[in-house]
């Protein structure tokens, strides 16, 4: 009797858990529905900033759907038939059952499949097919019809993000980077001003635009990184092991006796017996008392301190919240852009991903929020982060500051496995392919970290300084999008869910079966996900089918979302308002971007009826190009 209470217990809660991101999503979407009609931008807000706001999302409105209905109102029935027809009529019942089934030998998916073989010798010659929607990578003839067979090849599952700067902004790099494989572009608000970012997001929007790809913008934002304060005369000051030195957080011209660090509560938070880690944990200091307002410490390694240098506290709890006066800037321009994804620096717990959304709904938004985990205090409040987040990043440059270097590595395997359990996408950064800075090619260990991250089912994995200041931005995309390619063609199955979840939602459960069909029938080409909110691509990407996945969306925000999760090829649709819509749209969006040929078949699956908000309850198996014969 306990065990069965305890079962009962475990899976209510899983079942929040696992409702919390989707209604997360949905409520996203159903920003996007009533942004322009009802709620107006902050009131705080006036002048160019309003109007801009407005503009954003005026366009952002235009995206979203006609409709919309709240999941509570949708049929709950399970996997009857009725559940899945628009009005649920018998005879919509019917013909939905006899649709569904694989109608082989129609007289319309006949001449489909007829038509297909020549369609198919078509487009095996014109293989520009896969330029502009996927990686481009250049591809012979026979490897093409290799390819071709279920597109596999074609499609690199795990995504590239690369950090623009200076080396990748010349608009003609920044091309070359999107044809070499980026994904998702990075500002990094550390860096360069607020202004020359807002450039960077529309310079971006309008390479991907003409080069006809989904790229997503994320804008990270610097939260209070802490950082040692000037030096007098500006030289670096030699600490000696052994030496006492007081620490302040007033500005001073600093010494080798006393120096800055610019963190406001210093002394509330920081006590005696801590350490401070100065110059990414090349110097080390532990606290020995306060004295009025300052900490009096001992230099327990040495070495040289330059100015502004990067200051950890890997045993104090911090009081400072994540979200500075200048992210906050930093977010009316999000807003304002339509960026795509924030990231939330040196987070520590929940209520710093509440206090971002918070900020960005005050601002009229509604973007998703990356959590990056860099400090313990993070790590130690992995669970709760995830469960709040739209996204997660294994943000190794300042963990590993915090963190022996031993630990990286299974902290980076532990957010990889939480993000999963929450269904979340999950970027493994820093470092990736470090050397490429300076060097045409990586080190061995860099390209084999990359293949590990996508062996542990990363989303994506992250350039940095490679391509923000580096001599090769191009070349690491490339060298990336080569590594990934290979450690995937060698990779196993996927688990299936990757041991979360359990089979109590029905957007999961109908995520599952799309998995096992493909999984069971080669012929599958592919899963073609109508998504309106991007949850359900985002959720068919986390049971890591061994086949492509179609997110066929009409909202632009979420065809660039999409770009994010793995396996996703994102497609531009038009709205749709029946099922029928529905069909024939995914057989265009398939067939006009050349994924697959008429006649071949596919996996769809959809939320119905069209025009709510709610479960993924649908499941076809579909011949692409039959919709059109439909006569219902
Ligand atoms: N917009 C930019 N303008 C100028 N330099 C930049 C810009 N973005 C990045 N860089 C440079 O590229 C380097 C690597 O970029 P990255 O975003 O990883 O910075 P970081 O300071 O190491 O990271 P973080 O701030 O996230 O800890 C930076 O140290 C900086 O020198
Ligand atoms: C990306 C980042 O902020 C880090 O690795 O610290």
């Amino acid at each position: 009797m306990a065990r069965a209470i305890s079962a009962a217990t475990v899976s209510a809660s899983r079942r929040v858990r696992m409702s919390k991101a989707k209604v997360r999503w949905s409520r996203r979407q159903e920003g996007v529905q009533t942004s322009s009609s009802q709620a107006g931008p902050s009131a705080a807000m006036s002048g160019p900033a309003l109007a801009a706001t407005r503009a954003a999302r005026a366009s952002f409105a235009s995206a979203g759907p006609s409709k919309w209905r709240p999941s509570s109102t949708m049929p709950r029935d399970g996997w009857g038939w009725s559940s899945m027809c628009e009005a649920g009529s018998p005879q919509e019942s019917w013909r939905m059952v006899h649709m569904t089934l694989r109608d082989g030998a129609g007289t319309a998916g006949g001449r489909a499949r007829n038509a297909s073989s020549s369609a198919r010798k078509r487009n095996s010659r014109a293989l520009s097919w896969s330029r502009g929607t996927l990686p481009s990578v250049p591809f012979t003839g026979a490897q093409a019809r290799r390819c071709y067979s279920r597109g596999m090849s074609m499609l690199r599952r795990t995504k590239i993000v690369a950090t623009l700067g200076p080396a990748s902004l010349p608009p003609a790099t920044l091309r070359a980077m999107m044809r070499a494989g980026m994904d998702v572009a990075r500002l990094n608000t550390s860096h360069g001003t607020l202004e020359s970012h807002r450039e960077a997001v529309r310079l971006v929007r309008a390479v991907a635009k003409e080069e006809g790809r989904p790229v997503a913008v994320l804008l990270d934002l610097a939260g209070p990184k802490i950082r040692t304060g000037e030096t007098e005369g500006g030289r670096a000051l030699e600490l000696r092991t052994g030496a006492t030195v007081r620490v302040t957080a007033e500005p001073v011209a600093g010494t080798e006796e006393r120096f800055t660090i610019g963190y406001e509560r210093l002394t509330e938070d920081v006590i005696a017996g801590e350490r401070i880690l100065l110059d990414d944990g090349r110097i080390e200091l532990r606290v020995v008392q306060r004295d009025g307002d300052d900490l009096v410490c001992q230099v327990t390694a040495g070495g040289m301190l330059a100015p502004r240098r990067g200051v950890h506290f890997p045993e104090t709890a911090l009081t400072a919240p994540a979200l500075t006066e200048r992210d906050r800037e930093a977010l009316a321009m999000a807003v304002a852009e339509c960026v795509d994804y924030v990231a939330v620096s040196f987070v520590r717990d929940a209520s710093d991903i509440e206090a971002a959304r918070a900020a960005i709904a005050a601002l009229g938004g509604d973007i998703p929020i990356v959590a990056k985990i860099e400090r313990k205090q993070a790590v130690e409040h992995l669970d709760e982060i995830v469960a709040e987040a739209d996204g997660v990043m294994v943000a190794r440059g300042d963990l590993g500051v915090e963190l022996p270097p031993e630990e990286v590595p299974v902290q980076q395997r532990r957010i990889i496995a939480a993000a999963a359990r929450e269904m979340i996408p999950v970027i493994t950064a820093t470092q990736m392919l470090e050397s490429m800075i300076e060097a045409p090619r990586p080190t061995r260990a860099e390209a084999s970290d990359v293949a590990n991250a996508t062996w542990e089912f990363s989303d994506a994995v992250m350039l940095s300084g490679e391509t923000a200041i580096g001599k090769y931005p191009v070349e690491a995309v490339a060298m990336m999008d080569r590594i990934i390619r290979q450690a995937e063609a060698v990779a196993g199955p996927a688990p299936e869910g990757a041991g979360y979840g359990e089979h109590d939602d029905h957007s999961y459960v109908v995520a599952l079966a799309a998995r096992r069909i493909v999984a069971s029938d080669p012929n599958m080409r592919g899963i073609a996900c109508f998504t309106r909110s991007g949850y359900s691509a985002l959720l068919m990407s986390k049971v890591h089918p061994d086949a492509p996945i179609f997110g066929v969306t009409h909202a632009e925000t979420v065809y660039r979302r999409l770009a994010l999760a793995r396996g996703v090829v994102p497609i531009l649709s038009r709205a749709v308002t029946t099922t029928d819509e529905l069909l024939r749209a995914i057989d265009e969006a398939l067939l006009s971007g050349r994924f697959v040929d008429e006649g071949d078949e596919v996996v769809v699956v959809a939320s119905l009826p069209v025009r709510a908000q709610g479960t993924t309850n649908f499941l076809k198996l579909h011949r692409v190009g039959d919709a059109a014969a439909y006569q219902w």
